[in-house]
């Protein structure tokens, strides 16, 4: 044993753990070991990752870094991990993984944010004031859509929580959360405590008791490593494990950014911006501020630009560039005045984050001449991606916060270049540490702290962060880039639109309604052929034909030979769907005389939504009776999981289900267009001053029409207010099945926009 002491920070990021063993003393690092992860992800927009395979990796790197450092296990002080966020596992009481985990960028929640955002719950004050989006990377949408996809695993798991979670509880038995995760991606109050009203307005309440009750800040003691933890990670029992956080937020203590004005830029192939401040704000295309996610008590107002060093790294590819490449051009750029003679590049490749929040923007280069060369475009990237990051300053600066310096990490250092275009842009200093590694040397300071060997997060920081040096702004160069900066700014308002248009047609009419829906509280367009009219020899096959060709959900009728007069599928059936057809909307329209009877039955099926009758409870004709059965039903089936709608027949008033609407007991209200039993029958026009008066009362509500729908009715239903739309005939009547569903979706798109009921 020696008399120096040693802690291990260990980064379990996006492709691997990497270990690091750094001094105490100074920071100093003193080995690194890797131990990478597959990350290819072959369903597009799911990533999930094996928590036992983090398990084992934390011990592979540990064990690797102890080895090859050489250092006696003893004179290891502390251990901290850092992880992904929000990074989602359900875990059974004895913590094993009753599914894969969900990675932070899986985007299957999609849905599920439009929901947590229509909740207008105060708790969203951090998704732009309330603007949204809400991200389908962040705890609540995905345990919602665990919630509804998955009943069973969201039921069985006695801990639904974070990566982060995870490995603590394996490390030291203790089940507790970080202050830094609910603070950032689980919508907690002002930091304090979870989001109750938010969880209550999902139908999700439970998930209170399978969150972690007892929140550790950054730094503080988790625990001492257990017997076997201590074994698998080759160090002696007993080590104290502090508590760590998301991944780019311990960066920031790796990168000594904990004081009010410090800014962190995380830079890859996206950029991350990470102001401290000791002010509590929100604002329109700005994410936070979250209320005390880091250490000291400070808050953190966050930006982010999608597309940064991948634009870079896509210029070098598109030029053949090899090794030297970026010597080579950065040397070429560097001769070409500021503001590239004209030449101006907005780098939204895959769409803007803040302040836009615009994922369907998109690059533009403009003002290019015979003139303009390779190193004038380069530097155009450049200088782009550095107008991205002050145009995100100046959304920062409009809610009254200003960074009075940036410190960066990640790919952007190893370019002076960029680097200098960056302090001149924004007219603020850049500083790099010596240390590349921030997240690791992040965690090592906080398990310096926690080891007791520091008394505060900052003295860690101040002994164990070094500087590496400044690149100043030049204020005369600063004023050079006003033209360019003031063209960089025009460009997206003045293209946003013809960007979009330039998109498929489908790929417009969906995303456009998509992007609108930040603004504009009428629900969005969701197409669902009905499977009434498919091949009833292939129902999955026909389920998976319809999702390939744009369809959102799948409207399954469930008819009793009672309530009308035809018999089709029941539960059995949906199961089967659902066993083929994992992630798709199944849209359950009970045509049937005893609803209640098929709810259970529904739920284990895994159905996602269920419609009944108001015709079919109480007395069927809208009295007190009626309303609170359907009440109640209504109640039942979302306690399954499910969403719960109620239907109308074209004869019965739509006053009959405003008690319901007005109450937020239903999550949609379907108005036949027909008299249910049959397809193929001829639309009835006069639903639509229903769904009008429907649609003037309830903005956000889902109003669902189905029956003889096709691209000329729908045009009357959508400019009446219905966002849902059902069609069987006219899409599995078509050669073009796809080409239908995007008539039917662009009808209630443009209605969407100009809103024909209001008038
Ligand atoms: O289920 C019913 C009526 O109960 C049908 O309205 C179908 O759901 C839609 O069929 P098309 O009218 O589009 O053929």
């Amino acid at each position: 044993m020696g008399s120096e002491k040693y802690v291990l920070g260990i980064d379990g990021g996006t492709g691997g753990i990497r270990a690091g063993l750094f001094a105490v003393a100074t920071g100093e690092p003193i080995a690194f070991a890797d131990t990478p992860y597959d990350t290819s992800y072959p369903k597009p927009g799911h990533a999930e990752q094996s928590p036992s395979d983090w398990w084992d990796g934390l011990g592979a790197s540990s064990r690797k870094v102890l080895r090859e450092s050489g250092i006696d296990p003893r004179d290891v002080a502390g251990v901290c991990v850092d992880t992904t966020c929000c990074t989602v596992v359900a875990l059974d009481a004895d913590a094993n993984a009753l599914r894969p985990a969900i990675l932070w960028m899986d985007m299957r929640a999609s849905d599920q944010t439009k929901q947590v955002l229509a909740t207008r719950d105060p708790a969203l004050s951090v998704n732009g004031d309330g603007a949204g989006p809400v991200s389908a990377e962040w705890m609540i949408p995905k345990a919602l859509w665990l919630a509804q996809c998955e009943p069973e695993t969201f039921r069985d798991a006695a801990m639904i929580c974070e990566y982060q979670d995870y490995v603590n509880v394996k490390l030291t038995g203790r089940y507790c959360g970080s202050a830094n995760n609910v603070a950032v991606r689980w919508h907690f109050v002002d930091g304090r405590g979870p989001p109750t009203s938010l969880l209550k307005s999902l139908n999700i309440p439970e998930l209170l008791e399978k969150w972690p009750k007892d929140i550790v800040g950054l730094g503080d003691v988790v625990g001492a490593l257990t017997r076997d933890a201590a074994t698998h990670l080759g160090l002696p029992a007993g080590v104290p494990v502090a508590q760590g956080g998301a991944d780019a937020f311990v960066a920031m203590v790796g990168l000594g950014t904990i004081e009010p004005g410090q800014l962190a830029l995380i830079t890859g192939s996206s950029h991350l911006h990470l102001g401290v401040t000791d002010r509590r704000f929100h604002g329109r295309g700005i994410w936070g501020t979250y209320s005390c996610a880091l250490v000291g008590g400070h808050d953190v107002v966050e930006g982010g630009q999608t597309s940064t060093g991948s634009v870079v790294n896509w210029f070098k590819t598109l030029c053949g560039g090899g090794d030297g490449f970026y010597d080579e051009v950065n040397a070429a750029a560097a001769e070409v005045p500021p503001g590239c003679e004209g030449l101006v590049v907005q780098e939204h490749l895959q769409g803007n984050r803040t302040p836009h929040t615009d994922p369907l923007s998109r690059g533009v280069v403009s003002g290019l001449t015979l003139r303009h060369g390779r190193a004038h475009v380069f530097r155009a990237i450049l200088e782009g991606i550095s107008f991205g990051t002050r145009l995100i300053f100046d959304a920062m600066e409009a809610n009254g916060y200003k960074p009075s310096e940036v410190v960066v990490a990640g790919g952007a250092t190893r370019s002076d270049l960029w680097l200098q275009i960056h302090a001149d842009v924004a007219n603020v200093p850049f500083k790099r540490t010596k240390c590349a590694d921030a997240p690791a040397l992040g965690a090592a300071i906080l398990a310096a702290v926690g080891a007791g060997c520091y008394a505060t997060v900052a003295d860690a920081a101040r002994a164990m962060v070094h500087m590496e040096g400044v690149v100043h702004p030049r204020p005369e160069v600063h004023a050079q880039y006003a033209r360019a900066y003031a063209a960089y700014k025009a460009t997206y308002p003045a293209l946003r639109r013809v960007i979009h248009r330039q998109g498929s047609e489908a790929a417009f009419a969906t995303s456009v309604d998509d992007a609108d829906a930040a603004t504009d509280e009428t629900p969005v367009a969701k197409i669902a052929p009905s499977l009434l009219a498919a091949d009833q020899g292939d129902l999955a096959g026909e389920v998976s034909r319809m999702i390939h060709d744009g369809a959102d959900w799948l409207h399954v009728d469930i008819m009793d030979g009672h309530f009308v007069n035809n018999l089709t599928i029941g539960p059995p059936v949906v199961a089967h769907l659902r066993a083929r057809a994992r992630d798709a909307f199944l849209d359950c329209h009970l045509s049937c005389s005893n609803p209640g009877s098929l709810i259970d039955g529904l739920a284990a099926a895994r159905a996602s939504s269920v419609t009944f009758h108001i015709e079919a409870v109480g007395g069927g004709d809208g009295d007190g009776d009626a309303t609170s059965e359907a009440a109640a039903l209504a109640a039942t089936i979302r306690a399954r999981g499910m969403r719960a709608a109620v239907a109308l027949k074209p004869s019965t008033p739509i006053e009959t289900v405003f008690p319901l609407v007005d109450a937020d007991a239903v999550d949609m209200v379907l108005c036949l267009t027909v008299e249910p039993g049959f397809g193929g029958q001829k639309f009835t026009a006069s639903v639509c001053d229903k769904v009008r008066a429907l649609r003037r009362r309830r903005p956000r509500l889902d109003i669902q029409v189905d029956g003889g729908l096709n691209e000329d009715t729908v045009v009357a239903a959508a400019c009446a207010g219905a966002n849902v739309v059902v069609a069987g005939s006219a899409v599995f009547g078509s050669d073009d099945p796809g080409r239908v569903i995007r008539g039917l979706r662009r009808a209630v798109v443009d209605a969407r926009r100009t809103k024909p009921w209001l008038g």
